[in-house]
């Protein structure tokens, strides 16, 4: 696995011989890890179109939303004859972090989901194949007679996307599939709201059978919150799910609100921390939000200048790890937020998949400190059962890096890592 790196130096993520970790991480190199998650199988058919289209196909901007085939297969055959497709290729919220997150952290994950049985040439089955890396394992996937899902990512002028989603057969994972070995030994289980939106199928049970081994053998749980109708219609049903089972919550501002009546992301926040320990909250141009619990014995104060909004003093204490409030002997809500990095590409042309880029940066740094303690148990760093290997105010940056380099792409999954030496940039980024 890379490693985030030592603090205070210039560049937060410096892969090098001299790193300490790197050379205990080399005599303990017989340690694997890998982080889990289930979702609906399915590929993007990225395609620019004007809002006229949007309406015409009754899809809600910048909403996710299901399309019955014959509807699918009009807008699909309307979209070639305008030679509007730009890409077909694997999406899927969680199988997007599970991608990104092997690409980045050079570490394993286990993607749990559907996979056609029989693969033709040119299939979406065949494409999700080709656009995931090797390092996503696939052999745990459950084999389906029919295709995967589509999902058609309408691209707007203004950057915006919206999803028309033709499921196939993505909803048919069962329980059977979800292996308690295999959530057992994770670092952590990545699950999102949209396979918990309908209990009539398959899928539905395997992600709460999923969630309760996590809870069973004490593996964090986290759930990206999908799309703001959804959460809208199902506000009681995701709040329990997330008392119950979640240690931290993904989510754009649009979700956050839908969640919990607050537009503002603090104020959100805030609330979600009463539901689970650690919140992500991602604001398009205005950066993101980490949000979560240090104990106040353990607090690390700032040496950025002290910020307020809607909560005084918000940023106080970015300078902790996070920890579980239960672990806390006196816990205390923490906040960062970061502005976006660089001030955000110059041009945006597509902003889909920069908030799956962001959560999985986080799991990449709940990872590390999940290896490091596996590894070095009586190190300081553990004095405490910390969430994260860094800082609330690290893993903004590292998220908003993540982010800022999917928009550079264009496409929600990276084909590479960051470089590991960033000598072009602004290096102030990166000090404390
Ligand atoms: N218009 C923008 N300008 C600058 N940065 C942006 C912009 N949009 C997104 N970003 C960056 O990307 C991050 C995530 O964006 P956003 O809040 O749009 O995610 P999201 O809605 O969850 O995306 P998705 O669901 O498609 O993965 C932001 O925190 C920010 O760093
Ligand atoms: N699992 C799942 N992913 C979706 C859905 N709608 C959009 N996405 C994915 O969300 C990603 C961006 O966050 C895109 O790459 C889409 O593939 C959905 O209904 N289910």
């Amino acid at each position: 696995m890379k490693f985030p790196g030592q603090r205070k130096i210039k560049h937060y993520f410096p892969v090098n011989a001299g790193n300490r970790f790197d050379r205990e991480s080399v005599a303990f190199s017989h340690v694997n890890t890998y982080v889990t998650g289930i979702d609906q199988n399915l590929v993007d058919i990225t395609a620019r179109v004007d809002d006229e289209l949007l309406a015409e196909f009754e899809l809600q901007k910048g909403a996710s939303q299901l399309m019955d085939s014959e509807k699918a297969n009009l807008l699909y055959q309307r979209l070639q004859l305008n030679d509007a497709i730009e890409d077909e290729f694997a999406g899927g919220t969680i199988g997007n972090t599970l991608h990104n997150y092997s690409i980045i952290a050079d570490d394993s994950s286990i993607l749990l989901g559907v996979m056609s049985e029989n693969i033709v040439i040119g299939t979406s089955a065949y494409r999700y194949l080709c656009n995931t890396s090797s390092k996503v394992d696939l052999t745990h996937l459950q084999p389906v007679p029919g295709a995967i899902g589509r999902c058609f990512a309408l691209i707007t002028s203004d950057g915006e996307r919206t999803f028309g989603i033709s499921p196939g057969q993505m909803n048919a994972l069962s329980e059977d599939y979800i292996s308690e070995a295999v959530i057992a030994d994770a670092s952590a289980l990545l699950l999102c709201a949209y396979t918990l939106a309908d209990e009539s199928l398959p899928i539905y049970g395997a992600t709460l059978k999923a969630a309760e081994l996590a809870v069973k053998h004490d593996v964090p749980v986290i759930l990206t919150l999908g799309t703001r109708p959804l959460v809208e219609a199902k506000r009681e049903t995701f709040a329990r799910f997330i008392r119950d089972y979640v240690t931290l919550v993904a989510m754009n501002e649009e979700e956050a609100e839908a969640l919990t009546g607050h537009a503002d992301p603090l104020l959100a926040s805030e609330i979600v921390l009463d539901m689970a320990d650690l919140v992500l909250l991602t604001a398009g141009p205005e950066g993101l939000y980490l949000s979560g619990y240090g104990d106040r014995s353990l607090l690390r104060k700032t040496a950025n200048p002290i910020r307020s909004g809607a909560i005084a003093d918000f940023n106080a204490y970015e300078f902790s790890r996070p920890i579980r409030r239960r672990d806390c002997s006196e816990p205390v809500k923490v906040y960062a937020q970061i502005d976006p990095y660089m001030g955000g590409p110059d041009k945006i042309h597509n902003t889909n998949g920069a908030g799956d880029g962001a959560l999985a940066a986080v799991v990449h740094d709940m990872t590390a400190n999940h290896y490091h303690r596996t590894v070095l148990p009586t190190s300081s760093k553990h004095v405490k059962p910390f969430l994260t290997y860094s800082s609330f105010a690290q893993v903004c940056k590292y998220a908003n890096r993540v982010s800022y380099q999917v928009l550079i792409q264009n496409s929600p999954r990276l084909t590479r890592g960051l470089p590991e030496r960033e000598d072009c940039l602004e290096e102030a980024y990166w000090d404390s």
